[in-house]
């Protein structure tokens, strides 16, 4: 190249070797399913992969989680695996594909709660116990005039909490989903922040048919992430969808084979645990946004707060209170 010394060669040689190590890798045009990242990124070979070295694939050790009163949680199973940061929370009712009732939300807002909570934390993988099914929504056999009864003997829709709490949490959730993911299951998993789908999932709302709908995150998330044509199609046709069907229209991230569903979900859990836990808080923050309004906006606002406090300007503020004293803002830049 004219006028270019070998040294600037050199530098484009690097710089171009860099660039490559941070493109999303090609999808494979002849599979039904996408190449998964981490494949792909394991065999770059550029400073940050030498640096981090492959994400491990050994099964964790799952520890599991007790209720407040020291015992297992019923209707869900709450687990974390030993020294990862990853926290796994499964719908346990197979005999009734995972659907769930109100005590069954209960407890899940509880598990939520706690990886929230749990400093240590930084990623939680949501899933249906079995193979059959990740959730069939709500159990239609507890269903009356005003919403879902068990305990208390009167109605409650708290799944609805439920999704709230997922949004809002500032940390990933992953579904990882094998067999049915339908009616207020399908829901539940479009609400999460990524989906890691089995060969054998099945997507689909149900409520049309059975005398029921979601017009709130059930109609406007699913716009989002599917497009308005595709949600009217699956709420006017409450048809089901097959995974590589459901990944070609957008509801999932990837598609593997059952025996390697956990294997692959727990992989992206330890690609995210590298990551900066701070950055993934705004991001996820900023993603939801402006979808989310007012508490979208709070969201945000809130993180910007918290790494305000942190910071010495913020300090000074607070200092100077405590010490009976005026502020000295003086010496920090009004930046442009
Ligand atoms: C999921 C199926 C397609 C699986 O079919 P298959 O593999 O053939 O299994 P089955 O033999 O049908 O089921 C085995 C067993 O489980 C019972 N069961 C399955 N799903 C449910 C359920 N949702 N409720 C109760 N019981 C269930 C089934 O009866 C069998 O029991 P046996 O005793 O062995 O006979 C298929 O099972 C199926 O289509 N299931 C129903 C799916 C459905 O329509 N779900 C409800 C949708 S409505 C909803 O979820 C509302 C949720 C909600 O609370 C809400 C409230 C307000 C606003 C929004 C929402 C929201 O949508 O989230």
């Amino acid at each position: 190249m004219a006028g270019m010394t070998e040294k600037d060669i050199e530098a484009i040689n690097r710089r171009m070797a860099s660039v490559s190590g941070h493109l999303v890798p090609a999808r494979n045009g002849n599979a039904n399913h996408s190449i998964g990242l981490s494949n792909c990124s394991s065999k770059m070979d550029d400073t940050y992969h030498r640096v981090h070295g492959e994400v491990p694939t050994h099964a964790p050790e799952w520890k599991s989680a007790v209720d407040d009163s020291g015992k297992p949680f019923a209707d869900i199973i709450y687990e974390k695996a030993v020294g990862e940061g990853i926290a796994k929370i499964t719908i346990n009712r197979p005999e009734r594909r995972n659907a769930f009732r109100p005590q069954t939300v209960k407890k899940l807002m509880r598990a939520f709660n706690d990886a929230r909570d749990d400093n240590s934390i930084g990623v939680i993988i949501f899933t249906g116990q079995g193979t059959k099914a990740f959730c069939s929504g709500g159990d239609q056999s507890l269903r009356g005039k005003e919403g879902y009864v068990d305990y208390d003997n009167f109605g409650r829709l708290n799944v609805l909490d439920l999704q709230v709490q997922i949004r809002r949490l500032p940390k990933p959730v992953i579904a990882m989903v094998a067999g049915y993911a339908v009616g207020g299951g399908h829901v539940l998993h479009m609400v999460c922040d990524l989906t890691i789908a089995a060969e054998n999932a099945i997507f689909g709302q149900t409520g049309p048919k059975v005398g029921s709908f979601d017009a709130g995150y059930g109609a406007s998330v699913m716009a989002r992430l599917i497009g308005p044509k595709r949600a009217r199609e699956m709420w006017f046709m409450v048809r089901f969808y097959n995974a590589a069907e459901a990944e070609k229209m957008g509801l999932v991230n990837t598609v593997v084979p059952l025996e390697k569903l956990e294997e692959e979900t727990v992989k992206w859990c330890r690609e995210i645990m590298r990551n900066s836990p701070m950055a993934i808080r705004l991001c996820k923050s900023a993603l939801n946004a402006i979808d989310d309004g007012h508490a979208g906006l709070q969201q945000m606002a809130g993180d910007a707060t918290l790494l305000f406090y942190g910071t010495e300007e913020g300090t000074e503020g607070k200092n100077a209170y405590l010490q009976r004293r005026k502020p000295d803002f003086s010496k920090f830049p009004r930046l442009p």
